[in-house]
């Protein structure tokens, strides 16, 4: 299972949180990644850890003021990137761009999607994962795995449908070991979570008990 904890823009320390994640990692050996803001993207590489974006322009070089692009990403460390988060939803042929241009730059990706019909057209862009994540669950106190199994399970079913090569990730509510394992039980080969790790007051306790059942 990999574990990919979403910084977003809560107001945490994403150096302290990264070397953090690389710590339990390294321990345990499991799939640990951090996605900072993109101006935190260097500073969280260089801890060592997994380094994602949280967002790539769907742009080449050239004039685009205020873009994200995947060379700049890739250049400050970056493996992967997330797009099309339900916090920052891009049209079908952005989406389908920015995929392009992450390929360019060889970077992972992980493309989101709000319920099991977006799964299967994330899919069909042949991304390397998709994540379904419920925006009514995201940022609550019940994991997606226990609040609403059907999703999950209808999202892995979706995307196996349309390419068993495309892994599924579930995201929203995601906390504790437990709801980690719940996930992989309905068939996820990832999560995504963000406030359970950003937010909490011991972010290493969260996250091995995170990876714990792994
Ligand atoms: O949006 C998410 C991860 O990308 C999930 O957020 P929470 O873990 O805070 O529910």
């Amino acid at each position: 299972m990999f574990i990919l904890v979403n910084l977003k823009a809560y107001d945490c320390n994403p150096v302290s949180v990264a070397e953090t994640a690389a710590r339990v990692a390294d321990d345990t050996g499991a799939r640990i990644a951090v996605a900072p803001q993109a101006a935190r993207l260097g500073a969280v590489a260089e801890t060592g850890v997994e380094t994602w974006a949280q967002h790539v322009s769907p742009v080449d070089h050239g004039s685009h003021t205020g873009s994200t692009h995947t060379a700049a990403v890739e250049g400050a460390g970056a493996v992967g990137t997330l797009l099309n988060h339900s916090e920052n939803r891009l049209k079908l042929a952005d989406i389908d761009a920015s995929l392009d241009a992450a390929d360019a730059a060889s970077l992972e990706t992980v493309v989101c999607a709000n319920n099991p019909d977006q799964i299967a057209a994330a899919t069909a862009l042949a991304p390397d994962a998709v994540a379904v994540e419920p925006p009514a669950l995201i940022g609550g106190d019940e994991s997606v795995a226990t609040a609403d199994p059907e999703i999950v399970r209808d999202a892995v079913d979706a995307a196996a449908a349309v390419d068993d090569g495309v892994e599924v990730f579930c995201g929203a509510g995601i906390a504790t070991g437990e709801d980690v394992a719940a996930a992989r039980d309905l068939g996820a080969d990832g999560v995504l979570l963000a406030s359970g790790v950003a937010l909490a007051d011991d972010p290493e306790a969260v996250l091995r008990d995170l990876v714990d059942p792994l």
